[in-house]
């Protein structure tokens, strides 16, 4: 089977274009072996590029531990890159078919080559019952939820998959390592959660890192991102356009005034090759 390694903004995953061959028998399994980072190629999960009937490509994400999300920001944006640079359809605004419905996708390109990509990620959902969380508020905000002996309050909000935000004083790996697996698996969120922690720099700059469902810390989070620009807005915090620093690199999100929410951000392709046996 081939494969294309790519990353938007250090969040890494293993790519495979299935319209060029056939999609993989189990695709969580692979995901689980694939990237592991000294057994496999090593990546933050694995992403199926498919043929759709209703968009110029779909794109299904699977997580490193195996489990298929709704969405990936970060992962849309490389899927729109391989997708034009690969001459699949080549067009500068795209349509991507995702579990969170067809997206539309503004590619940048330098040399011929897309190097920066801006996303339509649609609304945010905000009903509890939809994100889902059993927590109150529609969304919840400044909700109380208690994890490792302690209480936070959590903004929620889901991009088509779910997000919990903490804003902090500072970020550091004790929220990140020490609380985020725990808001992970907490009994709030049936489906399990991505979970952000936010510092303020200003109305317009925020630092995030994550613990993400399915895959731990990752270097970025797009609809993370999204969530929380979105989280920033509701708790009075941020300007509707916010510049987010992750480990891995800047997303720029603007949650509109007509509700969609853009992000614009880098998207790269770093190497192809062969995984036997598939
Ligand atoms: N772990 C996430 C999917 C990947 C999201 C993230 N990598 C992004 O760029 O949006 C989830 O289970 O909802």
């Amino acid at each position: 089977m081939r494969f294309t390694k790519m990353h938007g903004a250090g969040n890494d995953y293993v790519y495979v274009d299935c319209f060029a061959q056939s999609m993989p028998d189990n695709p969580p399994e692979l995901a689980r072996v694939i990237s592991d980072r000294h057994k496999g190629v090593g990546g933050d999960g694995l992403i199926l590029i498919c043929p759709s009937e209703r968009a110029d490509a779909r794109m299904r994400m699977f997580n490193a531990d195996g489990s298929e999300a709704e969405m990936c920001g970060n992962g849309i944006r490389c899927v729109a890159k391989y997708v034009y640079d690969h001459e699949i359809a080549r067009k500068e605004t795209l349509e991507i078919e995702t579990g969170a419905g067809v997206l539309s996708v503004g590619v940048i390109v330098e040399n011929g080559l897309v190097e920066q990509v801006r996303v339509n990620m649609g609304e945010p959902i905000l009903e509890s019952a939809r994100i889902p969380t059993t927590l109150p508020g529609d969304p919840p905000v400044k909700a109380p939820l208690e994890v490792g002996g302690r209480t936070l309050d959590v903004t929620c909000v889901s991009m088509g998959n779910p997000h919990c935000i903490t804003f902090v004083d500072e970020v550091n790996d004790e929220w990140v390592h020490g609380i985020g697996p725990q808001v992970e698996v907490h009994p709030a969120f049936p489906n399990r959660v991505n979970a952000e922690f936010i510092q303020i720099v200003s109305p317009s700059e925020m630092i995030m890192r994550v613990w993400e469902r399915g895959s731990g810390e990752t270097q970025a989070c797009g609809t993370g991102a999204c969530a929380s620009a979105v989280a920033g807005v509701l708790n009075g915090l941020t300007e509707r356009k916010v510049l987010c620093h992750l480990p891995g690199g800047d997303l720029t999100l603007e949650w509109a005034e007509s509700g969609e929410v853009y992000m614009t951000g880098p998207a790269a392709e770093v190497f192809t090759g062969e995984w036997p046996g598939v």
